[in-house]
Formats: C-alpha cells, structure tokens, sequence
C-alpha cells in the first residue's frame, strides 16, 4: 500500500470502509499490530531496531515533504528532540519548561507530577513538532496537548511566545475538537481548570445542542484564544464567517480515530481544510523561513490508533512523531502497510503483537470477567454484581438506546439508584444526569456508545457490558471509563452461552484474560475453564 501521499478526499472516502474492513478481518488495528511496541521483530531476518528507527537520540529534523494538501503544512522550523533524556527524566512539571505562571496554575490545582505520556508529548509539541500520541485510557491525554498550548497561547505562556501572525485579536489561536458534547464540556473543564477563574473566557465552548448564536456573541464579545467543540458545530460557525482560524496555530483532534468516522467527514474535511490556513501565504514558500514558524501543529490523540490514523497523519501533518508512554518515534518509521495477522503468522509473533496492543490502550491493571447469563435475567446479574462487587459507582452500556429506560426502571425497582444517559435526551437532561452520577448521586449510569469514548469519572470503579461491544476498539474505551489514573477498576461482560466465542475473540485480540465468573451468595466466583 503506498499510502504517504493519499489525498485528503481519497483519504475522507476510505479511511472509514478500510477501518472497517481491516476490523472484520484481522481485529482491531492497534500500534502493536504495525509493530510499533517492540523495536525487534521477532522474524530476525526483518529486525527492525529502535536505533534504525532514531538514530541516537535525537528525532531527525525535518525533511521537506510532497503533502499533496494544497500546502496547509509546509515545512516547520523545529527544535530537535532529544527522546531518551530528557522527556523520561522529568519529575516534575517544571522540568518540562513550562512556563512559571503555569507551574503556578498546576501546583494550585493539585497537579503534582506529569503522566508518563505527558513526560513524552509536552517536550514534543513544545518542539514544534505535530504529533500523534497513544496512550492507554485515563493516562492524561488531555493535559499532554492542554499543557503545551497553555505555554504558548493566553495569559500563562512564556514570555518569549509570539503572539501569532497576524496578532489580530479577533483571530483563534487554538482549535480543539472532540466527537461529543460531552467530552467538549469536559475538556473545556480541564482548560478553565488551568486557567483560573480570572482567565476563563479564554477558552470557549463550540459544541452541538447549546445554543449557536449566544456561542457567535461569546465569540465576538470575549474574543477567545482557544475554542473546543464538536465537529459540526466548528464547521457550521465557521462556515458562516464567524470564526477566524486561518492564523491559528494549535490544531487538536482529541479522539481521532472517531472523529475520522463517516458521520463527521464534511465537517471535519471543512475544518482540516481551514484551520491555520494563512490567507495569501504561499505554502511552498523558501525552506525554513521565519513565516512558517507560526504554522498549524496539528496534534492527534486516542487511546486507539487504527491504521487511518497513522495514514491521516501521514497526510495532514508535516513529519509527525509518534507519542507514546515511554516512546517517541517518527511517524515516518513505521511500517507503511498494516501487518498482516493470517494462518500463515506464527502464533508466538501473533500473541505477542496482542499483548503489547492491550498494553496500549487499555490500563494494565484493569481485571476483565464475562459472565453468562439470559438476557432476561441480564438487569439482575448487573444488580447481583455490583453487590458482590461492592462497587460504588458503575457505567453499564448497552447496545440499543431504547433498552436503557427499561433497565433502569428494572434496577430502581431492585432499590439500586439509576439513571439513563444518551444521545436522544435534551442537553439539560444529559449535563445535569452526568454530574449526578459524577458526584454520587447515581450508583449505576446506564447508557450507551455516547459515553464510551473519553468520560472521566475519577470514581468509576465498574464497567459492565450488558451487550458485549461490537469489536475490542469498543471494547478498549468502554472498559477506559473504569481504572483510570492507576486506579483500580473491574470490567464484567454479560453474554448469552452462544456469545461466548465473542469473548473468546476479544480476549485474544485484546490479549487480556477475560474469566469467566459468577455472582452468587453475594461473591464473585471465578470459573476455573
Ligand atoms: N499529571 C497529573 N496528575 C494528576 N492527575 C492528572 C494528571 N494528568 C491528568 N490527570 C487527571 O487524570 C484523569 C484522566 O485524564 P484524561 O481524561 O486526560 O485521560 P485520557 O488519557 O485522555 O483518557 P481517555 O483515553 O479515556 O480519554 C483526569 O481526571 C485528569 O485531570
């Protein structure tokens, strides 16, 4: 597959159906499986080593790119990086040059130390570098792009940042999307966090279901440096004129593997196409040049990253480096074609590619049971479950919408608190849900795909599947809500005995035990197979 230079609408009309394609024959698409997460193959023939990959340690600098998208990233003046020392020495924040009123900001806060990931991503970007970073749920994603914007956008940078192109006041600086309003509200939560109560109006919400003209006034009244939204609703105000991106500097798409889905390819085509497009630059301009040091970064950042990420940012970014927890590589160096996991693999080289993915994307600590159950009996199990389990705060998902009130209704009347949440409910309805589940109100949240993908509920220690998901990318961010941070979390799967052999295939794809269980007299019993 010669896939560097596809181009953009190439890329929009085949990333979803190759996704899925790859999904139904191979399982789900994980960095491991581009062999990314060991440096040495096992086919020694084929050994690829890091040193090959990143010569000493430093990223190699730039080299000047066809893009085949119209210029929108032309070359970038970056600092080299040094990807052994310092990004894994960092102890603390401010090993991170990051700039003294922030590290005043996140002392306050209670932030004492980075994450793994941010160690690595903050350095990168503050390098000038695009990038795409994968870490496993609940690593601190947010914080790692969220961090390094801050140093240079608004009231906490660095003296030294430059104030944009154009210092045009009325100019966007930062654009964030995310897939559901959701997990908008909540990253515009971490910024305003950050921020303080002085500098709030700094960051401005963009997502769909609130209202769009109070939005266009906020935006023409506070004149905001970052807005965070959902796809449509980005595209739609900047469509009608009302929000100037083409100098901004920082572009994000925070859950990318989503946001590359069928459902948001206009809007997002719409918005990869604007943002940080500089009216007149010539994108092929002399290598190097001062004007291209203020030109779009664009960060990607998932838990997940199928192979139409790596081909998008391949695409859209200018020499982007891979972030992961305790690496950083080039884009470039990874394998330009999904590795192939057919009878002819050897199974020691396919378990092994599994485990590493599982590593990646879901926390290591998490335990994983299935237990079997009718789907009749299904509501009840959940209820027994929780009691064994002693769990205090618990997302149930379910396939179909129009099961959930029923499930509910079922728990309620067990006395078990519950509540519905998804994508059919008005957004007073859902905001107000979530922050009862979110300070305890609510024992069980009973919902669907809407809140499988980045919700933070610090609390979360139980993530039962009453349907199973439809394949382990779903799998991985459904089971992401519970054991965040390092916490400790349980994901139990309820399936019917015909279903068993979904398990089975999760289990290995995800290379996770998934064990059997059941929940009587109060305990968990684990099944010996
Ligand atoms: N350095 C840190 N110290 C303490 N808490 C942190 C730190 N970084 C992030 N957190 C907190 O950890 C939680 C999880 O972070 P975040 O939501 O960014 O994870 P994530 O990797 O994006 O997860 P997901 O893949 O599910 O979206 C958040 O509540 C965040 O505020």
């Amino acid at each position: 597959l010669k896939l560097s230079r596809v181009s953009r609408t190439a890329w929009c009309r085949s990333g979803v159906r190759f996704l899925s394609q790859f999904n139904q024959d191979q399982g789900p698409m994980t960095l491991a499986s581009l062999g990314l997460t060991e440096f040495e193959t096992t086919n020694k023939n084929k050994s690829i080593k890091r040193e090959k990959l990143c010569p000493l340690t430093e990223i190699p600098k730039s080299k000047v790119k066809p893009l085949g998208n119209k210029g929108i990233k032309a070359a970038v003046v970056k600092k080299s990086l040094h990807v052994e020392s310092a990004p894994f020495s960092a102890k603390s924040f401010s090993e991170l040059e990051l700039p003294p009123l922030l590290l005043e900001r996140l002392e306050s806060e209670g932030f004492k130390s980075p994450t793994e990931v941010q160690s690595a991503a903050i350095p990168a970007i503050l390098s000038n570098h695009d990038v795409v970073i994968q870490s496993y749920t609940g690593s601190g994603k947010t914080l790692a792009y969220l961090l390094p914007i801050l140093s240079q956008v608004g009231p906490l940078k660095n003296e030294s940042s430059s104030d944009g192109k154009s210092g045009k006041k009325t100019d966007i600086e930062a654009v964030i999307v995310a897939p559901s309003r959701e997990l908008g509200m909540q990253i515009v939560r971490e910024f305003e966090k950050i921020l303080g109560p002085a500098d709030k109006k700094v960051v401005q919400q963009l997502v769909g279901g609130a209202n769009r003209s109070r939005q266009e006034e906020a935006l023409k009244k506070n004149k905001p440096a970052i807005v965070v939204g959902t796809p449509g609703r980005i595209a739609e105000i900047s469509a009608a004129g009302k929000l100037h991106t083409h100098d901004c500097r920082f572009l994000v798409l925070d859950e990318v593997d989503e946001l590359l889905s069928f459902n948001f390819r206009e809007d997002m085509h719409r918005i990869l196409e604007h943002v940080g497009r500089r009216s007149g630059a010539d994108p092929r301009g002399p290598k190097g040049s001062a004007v291209r040091q203020d030109e779009r970064h664009t960060v990607m950042v998932s838990a997940t990253v199928p192979f139409s990420v790596i081909r998008a940012a391949r695409s859209w970014c200018s020499d982007p480096l891979l972030v992961q927890s305790k690496k950083v590589i080039p884009l470039e160096s990874i394998p330009s074609g999904p590795v192939i996991l057919g009878p002819t693999s050897s199974s020691s080289t396919t378990s092994n590619m599994q485990v590493q993915g599982t590593v990646q994307s879901l926390p290591p600590a998490l335990k994983h049971y299935y237990c079997v159950s009718k789907l009749q009996h299904k509501v009840d199990t959940l209820r027994r479950c929780v009691h064994a389990l002693d769990a205090k705060s618990v997302i149930a998902f379910m396939n179909h919408t129009k099961q959930l009130k029923d499930a509910v209704f079922k728990l309620e009347a067990r006395g078990m608190k519950a509540v519905e949440l998804h994508g059919d409910l008005g957004k007073l309805v859902r905001s107000t849900t979530l922050k009862k589940f979110k300070n305890g109100e609510v024992r069980v949240l009973v919902t669907n795909e809407l809140s499988a993908r980045g919700l933070d509920v610090a609390e979360c220690d139980l993530v039962v599947n009453l349907d199973l998901p439809t394949d382990a990318i779903h799998y991985a961010h459904r089971a992401g809500r519970t054991g965040r941070l390092g916490r400790k979390g349980t994901v139990v799967n309820m399936c019917e005995e015909p279903e068993v052999f979904v398990v089975k295939k999760l289990q290995k794809q995800l290379g996770v035990s998934i064990l059997a269980c059941e929940f009587t007299e109060g305990k968990l019993v684990v099944n010996e197979e």
